[in-house]
């Protein structure tokens, strides 16, 4: 594996630069020290190349969606061919990519595949993921069935807070995916349990933002890739590969101006205690509902300026809904909390474990949101 390495002198920096704080331990205090950042540019190029590859095959299934597509896993969430060879691809791609210690965390196995009956749907996710890599070009092979299988299960890291681990979702907002609407595919790298990069593929994201009145335009192309390396800002680009822009979280700091995302699925989010936030704030415009991570990529791009997320008792967050969107949200400027206001532990293997839920928003306006969701939560408690 080639390691580049990024060094820069700061004898006259007063203050550090953020990833410092965040990422990195504190700089030494001499003034001529030199620090030094990893650089993980042969990563990203993989990780989108990888997100892209898995988001051209979602589009392919998502335009064809066939209700013999879907299977049901044991915790009752759909899954589809297309998550299975979204996992495929990637694990498949970035085994290429880097051969040496290679780990993944991923959502699918290959459990219910194997079963009597799973054949045929092997057959589908197999010959998907061949076309995706005759398409690409890079990699001269044709997978077997066992192959394929293998690619999906080598997802089965329990990541931790040493050495480096890929978090994947092949597809986040599986529920939205057959919907029609939002999902995204969510490719994170952890390195010694932080993470230092993430790639977020939202294919039906609008390039323009979700608050502009014309996006539902038959002209308003849709197709976001949001990438972010530590240190390094977020980055959007429109998945046909043309060039990125640089994003910003909204500047917004009166919370009356502020609009909120939360998921579009009743059943994964509290929305009376989102409304009941919302109120406490002052926030005039009505929720904004949509599925997966993409929320996270909205709001990099300063969409909206609020997410809240409080899944319903006894729900445990898992490592990859959360590690890429929330390095896209950070490195644009933003701030992921726990409801407590710790920041996101994703050292800890593949679970988040997190005081009741996520809050995310810029750093302007994350005093006042911390305030009114810790009084919402008491009032709630107390009304029970
Ligand atoms: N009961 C649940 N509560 C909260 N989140 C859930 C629940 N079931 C599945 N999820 C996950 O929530 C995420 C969707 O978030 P949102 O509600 O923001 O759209 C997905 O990661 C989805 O997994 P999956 O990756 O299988 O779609
Ligand atoms: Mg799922
Ligand atoms: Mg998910
Ligand atoms: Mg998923």
């Amino acid at each position: 594996m080639s390691i580049n390495w990024l060094r820069f002198v700061s004898p006259s920096l007063k203050k550090p630069p953020l990833f410092h704080l965040c990422h990195l331990p504190p700089p030494p205090s001499s003034s001529s020290a030199v620090i030094v950042a990893m650089s993980y540019d042969k990563e990203l190029a993989a990780a989108k190349k990888a997100a892209s590859l898995a988001a051209r095959l979602c589009q392919k299934v998502q335009k064809a969606l066939l209700q013999s597509d879907v299977q049901s896993k044991n915790d009752k969430s759909p899954v589809t061919v297309a998550d299975y060879g979204s996992q495929a691809l990637v694990s498949f791609v970035l085994q290429q990519e880097f051969p040496d210690n290679f780990s993944l965390v991923a959502e699918e196995d290959s459990k219910d595949l194997r079963k009597d009956g799973g054949q045929e749907i092997v057959e589908r996710i197999k010959k998907l993921v061949n076309d995706s890599l005759t398409i690409d070009g890079s990699y001269n092979v044709t997978l077997s069935t066992e192959d394929v299988l293998k690619a999906i299960d080598n997802g089965r890291s329990e990541g931790g807070s040493q050495g480096r681990h890929w978090v994947l979702d092949p597809i986040d907002g599986t529920k939205g995916f057959l919907r029609g609407d939002q999902y995204a595919i969510a490719l994170a790298l952890l390195d010694g349990g932080k993470v230092v990069l993430g790639v977020l593929a939202c294919p039906n994201l609008p390039l323009t933002s979700l608050s502009d009145a014309g996006q539902h335009s038959p002209n308003n192309k849709v197709g976001c890739l949001f990438f972010a390396v530590v240190g390094g800002g977020t980055y959007m680009q429109p998945l046909d590969g043309s060039s990125a822009v640089k994003v910003q979280v909204s500047a917004v700091e009166n919370p009356q101006e502020a609009s909120f995302f939360e998921s579009y699925e009743a059943a994964h989010s509290m929305h009376d205690l989102s409304s009941l936030i919302a109120q406490k704030l002052g926030v005039k415009a009505p929720p904004v509902r949509i599925d997966s991570q993409a929320k996270y990529g909205a709001l990099s791009r300063g969409d909206g300026a609020i997410y809240l997320r409080f899944p319903h008792k006894g729900y445990r967050e898992k490592i990859w809904d959360h590690a890429a969107g929330c390095l896209v949200v950070s490195e644009a400027g933003g701030v992921v909390t726990d409801a407590a206001g710790q920041p996101l532990d994703f050292s800890k293997g593949k679970y988040l474990d997190l005081d009741t839920g996520i809050i995310v928003t810029n750093q302007k306006l994350m005093p006042l949101l911390f305030n009114a969701v810790r009084k919402s939560i008491q009032e709630k408690a107390s009304s029970l």
